[in-house]
Protein backbone atom coordinates (compact mmCIF):
# COMPACT_ATOMS: atom_id res chain seq x y z
CA UNK A 1 0.00 0.00 0.00
CA UNK A 2 1.93 3.49 -1.52
CA UNK A 3 1.40 6.71 0.34
CA UNK A 4 3.36 9.89 -0.15
CA UNK A 5 3.62 13.71 0.53
CA UNK A 6 5.49 16.08 -1.76
CA UNK A 7 5.44 20.03 -1.11
CA UNK A 8 4.04 22.64 -3.25
CA UNK A 9 6.57 25.23 -3.96
CA UNK A 10 4.24 28.68 -4.21
CA UNK A 11 5.70 31.09 -6.94
CA UNK A 12 5.41 34.73 -7.33
CA UNK A 13 2.07 35.86 -5.79
CA UNK A 14 1.22 32.26 -4.95
CA UNK A 15 -0.10 32.37 -8.76
CA UNK A 16 0.79 29.09 -8.97
CA UNK A 17 2.44 26.10 -6.92
CA UNK A 18 4.64 23.75 -8.19
CA UNK A 19 5.69 20.16 -7.20
CA UNK A 20 8.68 17.94 -7.98
CA UNK A 21 7.73 14.82 -10.06
CA UNK A 22 9.93 12.23 -11.11
CA UNK A 23 8.84 11.29 -15.17
CA UNK A 24 11.49 8.32 -16.49
CA UNK A 25 15.09 9.51 -15.79
CA UNK A 26 14.11 13.40 -15.38
CA UNK A 27 12.66 15.47 -12.10
CA UNK A 28 10.22 18.05 -13.49
CA UNK A 29 8.23 20.87 -11.49
CA UNK A 30 4.75 20.56 -12.50
CA UNK A 31 1.60 22.43 -11.12
CA UNK A 32 -1.11 19.89 -9.48
CA UNK A 33 -4.07 20.71 -11.18
CA UNK A 34 -7.58 19.23 -9.65
CA UNK A 35 -9.44 21.10 -12.17
CA UNK A 36 -7.80 19.25 -15.35
CA UNK A 37 -6.88 15.89 -16.10
CA UNK A 38 -3.83 15.90 -18.20
CA UNK A 39 -0.10 15.02 -17.03
CA UNK A 40 1.71 16.82 -19.80
CA UNK A 41 5.12 18.15 -19.61
CA UNK A 42 7.34 19.75 -22.06
CA UNK A 43 9.43 17.28 -24.12
CA UNK A 44 12.85 17.33 -25.89
CA UNK A 45 10.24 17.07 -28.61
CA UNK A 46 9.22 20.83 -27.89
CA UNK A 47 10.33 23.31 -30.04
CA UNK A 48 13.44 25.19 -28.52
CA UNK A 49 11.90 28.75 -28.90
CA UNK A 50 9.36 27.08 -26.98
CA UNK A 51 10.74 25.35 -24.58
CA UNK A 52 13.87 27.37 -23.54
CA UNK A 53 14.36 27.62 -19.55
CA UNK A 54 12.16 24.30 -18.94
CA UNK A 55 12.85 21.35 -17.60
CA UNK A 56 12.40 18.57 -20.65
CA UNK A 57 10.96 15.24 -20.27
CA UNK A 58 13.23 12.95 -22.66
CA UNK A 59 10.60 10.11 -24.30
CA UNK A 60 13.26 7.90 -24.71
CA UNK A 61 12.63 5.96 -21.60
CA UNK A 62 8.68 5.54 -22.25
CA UNK A 63 7.08 3.75 -24.99
CA UNK A 64 4.92 5.55 -27.03
CA UNK A 65 0.84 4.79 -27.55
CA UNK A 66 0.82 4.47 -31.20
CA UNK A 67 -1.67 7.40 -33.11
CA UNK A 68 -2.86 9.00 -29.37
CA UNK A 69 -2.51 12.74 -29.61
CA UNK A 70 -3.30 15.41 -26.78
CA UNK A 71 -4.92 18.94 -27.48
CA UNK A 72 -5.77 21.07 -24.34
CA UNK A 73 -7.00 24.58 -24.02
CA UNK A 74 -7.57 26.18 -20.44
CA UNK A 75 -10.62 28.30 -18.56
CA UNK A 76 -7.70 31.35 -19.41
CA UNK A 77 -7.42 29.99 -23.00
CA UNK A 78 -3.62 29.22 -22.44
CA UNK A 79 -2.82 25.46 -24.42
CA UNK A 80 -0.88 22.70 -25.02
CA UNK A 81 -0.99 19.70 -27.37
CA UNK A 82 1.69 16.69 -28.23
CA UNK A 83 1.99 13.05 -27.99
CA UNK A 84 1.52 10.28 -25.56
CA UNK A 85 4.41 7.91 -23.87
CA UNK A 86 3.70 5.66 -21.20
CA UNK A 87 6.41 5.89 -18.40
CA UNK A 88 7.46 5.59 -15.19
CA UNK A 89 6.26 8.59 -12.75
CA UNK A 90 7.36 9.03 -9.20
CA UNK A 91 5.28 11.61 -6.46
CA UNK A 92 6.36 11.81 -3.43
CA UNK A 93 7.65 8.10 -3.34
CA UNK A 94 4.39 6.93 -5.14
CA UNK A 95 5.26 5.05 -8.21
CA UNK A 96 3.08 4.67 -11.51
CA UNK A 97 4.55 2.16 -13.11
CA UNK A 98 3.07 2.82 -16.82
CA UNK A 99 1.47 6.27 -16.33
CA UNK A 100 0.18 8.06 -19.73
CA UNK A 101 2.74 10.91 -20.29
CA UNK A 102 1.74 13.85 -22.21
CA UNK A 103 4.59 14.92 -24.34
CA UNK A 104 4.18 18.52 -25.24
CA UNK A 105 4.99 19.23 -29.13
CA UNK A 106 3.35 22.52 -28.94
CA UNK A 107 2.74 25.23 -26.08
CA UNK A 108 0.89 28.72 -25.93
CA UNK A 109 3.25 31.58 -24.86
CA UNK A 110 1.41 31.48 -20.93
CA UNK A 111 3.48 28.13 -20.90
CA UNK A 112 6.71 29.24 -22.39
CA UNK A 113 6.88 32.48 -20.21
CA UNK A 114 5.92 30.68 -17.13
CA UNK A 115 9.55 29.47 -16.94
CA UNK A 116 9.54 27.70 -13.65
CA UNK A 117 6.57 25.34 -14.61
CA UNK A 118 7.72 21.94 -16.26
CA UNK A 119 4.24 21.21 -17.37
CA UNK A 120 1.32 20.12 -15.26
CA UNK A 121 -0.46 17.10 -13.31
CA UNK A 122 -4.00 16.76 -13.90
CA UNK A 123 -6.27 15.56 -10.72
CA UNK A 124 -9.58 15.69 -11.85
CA UNK A 125 -12.01 13.31 -13.40
CA UNK A 126 -10.20 10.97 -16.01
CA UNK A 127 -13.43 11.60 -18.16
CA UNK A 128 -12.31 14.62 -19.10
CA UNK A 129 -8.72 13.53 -20.41
CA UNK A 130 -7.92 15.15 -23.53
CA UNK A 131 -6.04 12.05 -25.58
CA UNK A 132 -7.60 10.90 -28.50
CA UNK A 133 -8.93 8.06 -29.60
CA UNK A 134 -8.39 6.41 -26.08
CA UNK A 135 -8.39 9.25 -23.00
CA UNK A 136 -5.99 7.92 -20.46
CA UNK A 137 -6.04 7.77 -16.57
CA UNK A 138 -4.73 10.65 -14.02
CA UNK A 139 -1.69 9.62 -11.93
CA UNK A 140 -4.29 9.74 -9.06
CA UNK A 141 -6.15 7.05 -11.09
CA UNK A 142 -3.50 5.05 -12.32
CA UNK A 143 -2.07 4.50 -8.74
CA UNK A 144 -5.55 4.78 -6.37
CA UNK A 145 -5.71 0.85 -6.29
CA UNK A 146 -2.55 0.65 -5.06
CA UNK A 147 -2.79 3.22 -2.59
CA UNK A 148 -3.45 2.77 1.61
CA UNK A 149 -6.54 5.25 0.98
CA UNK A 150 -7.99 6.44 -2.31
CA UNK A 151 -7.32 10.02 -0.95
CA UNK A 152 -5.04 13.07 -1.90
CA UNK A 153 -5.29 16.03 0.14
CA UNK A 154 -4.04 19.49 -0.45
CA UNK A 155 -2.37 21.79 1.97
CA UNK A 156 -1.42 25.18 0.25
CA UNK A 157 -0.06 28.42 1.79
CA UNK A 158 -0.01 31.76 1.19
CA UNK A 159 3.63 32.68 0.56
CA UNK A 160 4.99 29.43 2.08
CA UNK A 161 5.38 25.99 0.89
CA UNK A 162 2.29 23.75 1.47
CA UNK A 163 2.32 19.65 0.46
CA UNK A 164 -0.07 17.38 -1.59
CA UNK A 165 -0.04 13.95 0.02
CA UNK A 166 -1.28 10.47 -1.81
CA UNK A 167 -2.97 8.03 0.22
CA UNK A 168 -3.63 9.41 3.48
CA UNK A 169 -4.86 12.27 5.81
CA UNK A 170 -2.36 13.87 7.83
CA UNK A 171 -4.38 14.85 11.21
CA UNK A 172 -1.67 17.03 12.26
CA UNK A 173 -2.35 19.34 9.37
CA UNK A 174 -6.16 20.61 10.19
CA UNK A 175 -7.51 21.79 13.67
CA UNK A 176 -11.11 20.84 14.55
CA UNK A 177 -13.42 17.89 12.21
CA UNK A 178 -13.14 17.85 8.59
CA UNK A 179 -16.36 18.35 7.05
CA UNK A 180 -17.23 16.09 4.05
CA UNK A 181 -19.58 17.07 0.77
CA UNK A 182 -21.08 15.34 -2.11
CA UNK A 183 -19.06 15.59 -5.75
CA UNK A 184 -21.15 15.71 -8.75
CA UNK A 185 -18.98 14.05 -11.38
CA UNK A 186 -20.75 14.64 -14.61
CA UNK A 187 -18.03 17.86 -15.52
CA UNK A 188 -15.36 15.81 -14.45
CA UNK A 189 -14.18 18.37 -11.76
CA UNK A 190 -14.29 17.96 -8.09
CA UNK A 191 -17.29 19.98 -8.10
CA UNK A 192 -19.57 20.40 -5.15
CA UNK A 193 -22.14 23.27 -3.08
CA UNK A 194 -21.54 26.43 -1.61
CA UNK A 195 -24.04 27.14 1.29
CA UNK A 196 -23.55 31.06 1.16
CA UNK A 197 -21.26 33.70 1.92
CA UNK A 198 -20.88 36.93 4.23
CA UNK A 199 -17.67 39.12 4.30
CA UNK A 200 -16.21 40.61 7.90
CA UNK A 201 -17.49 39.68 11.28
CA UNK A 202 -20.94 40.79 9.86
CA UNK A 203 -23.25 38.04 9.16
CA UNK A 204 -24.69 40.14 6.60
CA UNK A 205 -24.97 37.29 3.93
CA UNK A 206 -23.54 38.69 0.56
CA UNK A 207 -25.59 35.97 -1.06
CA UNK A 208 -26.45 32.45 -1.66
CA UNK A 209 -24.42 29.74 -2.53
CA UNK A 210 -24.18 27.44 -5.55
CA UNK A 211 -22.31 25.66 -7.35
CA UNK A 212 -18.36 25.23 -7.60
CA UNK A 213 -15.52 23.22 -8.10
CA UNK A 214 -12.22 23.34 -6.12
CA UNK A 215 -9.14 23.87 -8.20
CA UNK A 216 -5.76 24.18 -6.97
CA UNK A 217 -4.77 25.57 -10.67
CA UNK A 218 -6.84 28.53 -10.62
CA UNK A 219 -5.08 31.04 -8.27
CA UNK A 220 -7.40 33.55 -7.71
CA UNK A 221 -11.67 33.23 -6.30
CA UNK A 222 -14.19 33.07 -8.60
CA UNK A 223 -17.65 34.15 -7.44
CA UNK A 224 -21.28 34.93 -7.98
CA UNK A 225 -21.40 38.77 -9.99
CA UNK A 226 -23.57 39.52 -7.04
CA UNK A 227 -21.18 38.03 -3.72
CA UNK A 228 -18.10 39.86 -5.47
CA UNK A 229 -19.51 43.51 -5.66
CA UNK A 230 -21.17 43.28 -2.46
CA UNK A 231 -17.76 41.63 -1.05
CA UNK A 232 -15.83 44.92 -2.64
CA UNK A 233 -18.84 47.32 -1.96
CA UNK A 234 -17.16 47.38 1.82
CA UNK A 235 -13.64 48.53 0.43
CA UNK A 236 -13.03 52.25 0.10
CA UNK A 237 -11.62 52.99 -3.23
CA UNK A 238 -12.15 49.61 -5.14
CA UNK A 239 -13.68 49.36 -8.85
CA UNK A 240 -14.12 46.91 -10.81
CA UNK A 241 -11.66 47.91 -14.05
CA UNK A 242 -12.95 46.73 -17.55
CA UNK A 243 -8.94 47.16 -19.01
CA UNK A 244 -7.73 45.21 -16.50
CA UNK A 245 -10.53 42.44 -16.34
CA UNK A 246 -11.57 42.39 -12.98
CA UNK A 247 -11.92 44.45 -9.40
CA UNK A 248 -8.72 46.02 -8.11
CA UNK A 249 -8.33 47.63 -4.66
CA UNK A 250 -5.80 49.96 -3.44
CA UNK A 251 -2.79 48.32 -2.31
CA UNK A 252 -2.93 50.00 1.03
CA UNK A 253 -6.23 48.13 1.38
CA UNK A 254 -7.08 45.64 4.35
CA UNK A 255 -10.10 43.98 2.91
CA UNK A 256 -12.55 42.14 5.66
CA UNK A 257 -12.14 38.58 5.92
CA UNK A 258 -14.79 36.58 3.77
CA UNK A 259 -16.52 33.45 4.94
CA UNK A 260 -17.71 30.53 3.36
CA UNK A 261 -20.18 28.47 4.38
CA UNK A 262 -19.97 24.59 2.87
CA UNK A 263 -22.04 21.58 4.75
CA UNK A 264 -22.57 23.41 7.25
CA UNK A 265 -19.60 25.14 8.44
CA UNK A 266 -17.90 28.32 7.92
CA UNK A 267 -14.45 28.18 6.39
CA UNK A 268 -12.87 32.00 6.77
CA UNK A 269 -10.33 33.50 4.12
CA UNK A 270 -8.33 36.11 5.72
CA UNK A 271 -9.05 39.79 4.14
CA UNK A 272 -5.02 39.76 3.60
CA UNK A 273 -5.37 36.85 0.81
CA UNK A 274 -8.02 39.20 -1.31
CA UNK A 275 -5.22 42.10 -1.48
CA UNK A 276 -3.78 39.59 -4.12
CA UNK A 277 -0.80 41.59 -6.12
CA UNK A 278 0.26 45.00 -7.24
CA UNK A 279 -1.23 45.14 -10.97
CA UNK A 280 2.87 45.32 -12.14
CA UNK A 281 5.67 46.01 -10.10
CA UNK A 282 5.69 48.67 -7.67
CA UNK A 283 2.01 49.69 -8.75
CA UNK A 284 -0.18 51.09 -5.79
CA UNK A 285 -3.46 49.44 -7.43
CA UNK A 286 -3.96 45.70 -6.15
CA UNK A 287 -5.77 42.88 -8.09
CA UNK A 288 -8.17 41.90 -5.82
CA UNK A 289 -7.58 37.62 -4.97
CA UNK A 290 -11.97 37.94 -5.43
CA UNK A 291 -13.10 37.70 -8.65
CA UNK A 292 -17.09 37.33 -10.52
CA UNK A 293 -17.28 34.00 -12.12
CA UNK A 294 -19.45 35.63 -15.40
CA UNK A 295 -19.73 33.31 -18.17
CA UNK A 296 -17.63 30.47 -16.53
CA UNK A 297 -21.03 28.76 -15.74
CA UNK A 298 -19.96 27.70 -11.89
CA UNK A 299 -18.06 29.10 -9.34
CA UNK A 300 -13.95 28.45 -9.09
CA UNK A 301 -12.26 27.81 -5.28
CA UNK A 302 -8.80 28.13 -6.47
CA UNK A 303 -5.77 28.89 -4.46
CA UNK A 304 -7.11 31.77 -2.39
CA UNK A 305 -9.60 29.82 -0.97
CA UNK A 306 -7.51 26.21 -0.74
CA UNK A 307 -4.79 28.49 0.92
CA UNK A 308 -7.24 28.70 3.97
CA UNK A 309 -8.11 25.64 4.27
CA UNK A 310 -6.96 22.04 4.42
CA UNK A 311 -8.71 20.30 1.71
CA UNK A 312 -9.13 16.19 1.06
CA UNK A 313 -10.10 14.84 -2.11
CA UNK A 314 -11.60 11.62 -1.78
CA UNK A 315 -13.02 8.72 -4.22
CA UNK A 316 -12.28 5.99 -1.05
CA UNK A 317 -16.39 5.50 -1.41
CA UNK A 318 -19.47 4.54 -3.09
CA UNK A 319 -19.08 8.08 -4.38
CA UNK A 320 -17.03 10.67 -4.39
CA UNK A 321 -16.49 13.77 -1.87
CA UNK A 322 -14.74 16.45 -0.33
CA UNK A 323 -13.49 17.35 2.86
CA UNK A 324 -12.71 20.97 4.89
CA UNK A 325 -10.94 21.35 7.66
CA UNK A 326 -9.64 24.78 8.64
CA UNK A 327 -5.68 24.87 9.19
C1 LIG B 1 -0.45 29.39 -18.14
O1 LIG B 1 -0.42 28.70 -16.92
C2 LIG B 1 -1.50 27.92 -16.62
C3 LIG B 1 -2.67 27.88 -17.37
C4 LIG B 1 -3.70 27.04 -16.97
C5 LIG B 1 -3.59 26.26 -15.82
C6 LIG B 1 -4.69 25.36 -15.39
N1 LIG B 1 -5.76 26.12 -14.76
C7 LIG B 1 -2.43 26.32 -15.07
C8 LIG B 1 -1.40 27.13 -15.47
O2 LIG B 1 -0.28 27.21 -14.77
Amino acid sequence: CQTGEVAADPQLYDQSYLSPVTIGNSELMLDFDTGSADLWCFSTESPAAQSAGHGLYNPSTGTELDGAFWDITYGDQSAASGNVFADKVVVGGVTATKQAVEAATSVSYEFTEDVASDGLLGLAFSSINTILPQPQTTFFDTVRNSLAKAVFTVDLKKGAAGSYTFGYIDSSKYSGAITYVPVNTANGFWQFTADGYSAGGSDSSTGRGGVAIADTGTSLLYLPASVAKAYYSGIQGATFDFRQGGYTIPCSATPPDFNVAIGGKTFTVPGSYINYAPLRAGSSTCFGGIQADTGIGFSIFGDVFLKAVYAVFDDSGSSPRLGFAAQ
